[in-house]
This record gives C-alpha cells, sequence and structure tokens, in this order.
C-alpha cells in the first residue's frame, strides 16, 4: 500500500464549504479530489486554493467526448498541475489514445486514468441500458483497452481490484470509489467496500466522500480509515 492512499471527495456546493472543510485535513496524510459539482461552481481558481493549502489534486472530471476536444481538456488539466485526471473508457480507443498523446508534451504530468463502469450501476442497471456483459466483465474489457490504450489505470469498484491486478499487473492503477465505513449508508452507490477489503483487494486510491464528509465527526471518520488501514493519524 503506498503511504496517502485516501482521496477525500470534496463534493460540496461551493468553494468556501470545500475549502473550510480542507483547511481541517493534512496534505501530509490525504489527497483530495474536486469533482463536477465543486468545478462547476468553483472553477480552476478552487483547485488552484486547494494547491496552495498544499493539496495533491484529483480532477474528477470524467471527460467523454470527441478525442480532440478530450485531448485539449487534459491538456487544461496539466496546465493547471492536478495530481491526477480522469476521461470515460467508453469514449473509446482514440478518444484514449489521444488523451495520453496530449500529456506526452509534459515532463510532469498528471496521472491519466479512466472510468470504467461507475459504483453506482449494477448488473441490473447495465441490462437496462441494453449491456450483456456484467459489470465485473465490462471492467474487465474497458480495463484491457485503457492499458492498451497507454492509460496509468482506472476507476473501477474495490469489487473488480483482484481480478484486474491479476490481469493487468502491479503498474496499472486502479482507483475505487463506492468505500464505506461499515455500517455506514451506501446511498446511491451499487458496488462497495469498506477501506480494509478495498486495500486487501488490490485498490491504490480509495475515493472516500460521504463516510467522511457526511459523518458527525469527520476527522474522526477520516481517522478510523487510517487506523483500519494501519496508518497513522
Ligand atoms: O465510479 C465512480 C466514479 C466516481 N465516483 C465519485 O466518487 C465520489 C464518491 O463519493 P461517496 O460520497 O463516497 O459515495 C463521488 O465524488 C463520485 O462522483 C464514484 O462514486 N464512482
Amino acid at each position: 500500500m503506498n503511504d496517502k492512499p485516501v482521496l477525500v471527495a470534496l463534493d460540496y456546493p461551493d468553494a468556501e464549504s470545500a475549502l473550510a472543510f480542507a483547511a481541517r485535513l493534512s496534505p501530509q496524510l490525504c489527497r483530495v479530489k474536486v469533482g463536477k459539482e465543486l468545478y462547476t461552481r468553483s472553477g480552476a481558481s478552487l483547485v488552484e486554493s486547494l494547491q496552495k493549502q498544499g493539496f495533491e489534486v484529483f480532477l474528477d472530471l470524467k471527460f467523454h467526448d470527441i478525442p480532440n476536444t478530450v485531448a485539449g481538456a487534459v491538456r487544461s488539466a496539466a496546465e493547471l498541475g492536478v495530481w491526477m485526471v480522469n476521461v470515460h473508457a467508453s469514449g473509446g480507443r482514440r478518444m484514449m489514445e489521444a488523451a495520453a498523446e496530449a500529456l506526452q508534451a509534459y515532463q510532469q504530468r498528471p496521472i491519466l486514468i479512466a472510468v470504467t463502469v461507475l459504483t453506482s450501476m449494477s448488473d441490473d442497471d447495465l441490462r437496462e441500458l441494453g449491456y450483456t456483459e456484467s459489470a465485473a466483465e465490462r471492467v474487465s474489457r474497458l480495463a484491457a483497452l485503457t492499458q492498451s490504450s497507454g492509460l496509468d489505470g482506472v476507476v473501477c469498484s474495490a469489487m473488480e481490484a483482484p481480478g484486474l491486478r491479476a490481469d493487468r499487473g502491479d503498474d496499472f492503477c486502479l482507483v475505487t470509489p463506492g468505500i464505506r465505513l461499515a455500517g455506514d449508508d451506501a446511498g446511491d452507490q451499487r458496488r462497495v467496500l469498506t477501506p480494509a477489503d478495498a486495500i486487501a483487494n488490490g485498490s491504490d486510491y480509495l475515493v472516500i466522500g460521504r463516510s467522511i464528509t457526511a459523518a458527525a465527526d469527520p476527522i474522526a471518520a477520516l481517522e478510523r480509515v487510517h487506523r483500519e488501514l494501519g496508518l497513522s493519524s
């Protein structure tokens, strides 16, 4: 396990709330994730404010568009100096190759990963969309496509991590949302594991939102995650 596996999802409606919460966290102990809700409202300046606080930022905008547009989007993310950025694997090989190629010009580039199947989706959800594969099968296929397109890793559920680790090797980065502390409500998530089980399954990074941010005492919840992983807080 790497020494900073926790990525705290800052799913807040505005910069003030996000920055106030981040100020209670230590950049030595975790990284932060900025997603669509916060970025749409507060944009690049919010990312820069978090970086000034010392945080490495995962920009979770899940780009999915034509290759030229996605290449430009990941280039903008690199200019912003984010630590990690993502696209949707279902954008296909040419889109992912264009994204990977766009980052080659940067000496210090973001880690580039692709979302396989959202952790909020079940096999039934996929069937309703007309897919005949299970979530696990689709994740496996999209992860192979992601790796052969030159990306660094995928977003998947920790439930799929053992198979992906075996198939894709130790250097392929597995980023897993859908993490819940035991006893917490899964909410809209469908493929869920605890922090300890996710790491045991081979996850590199755990994306954790509500189990921390919606806890009565968020800092105590983060400490509980670290204790569960055998890390000091
Ligand atoms: O498949 C995915 C991809 C991204 N996410 C994001 O992670 C967090 C999870 O938040 P929780 O509150 O811990 O459920 C959220 O920002 C999602 O946009 C994901 O859940 N699943």
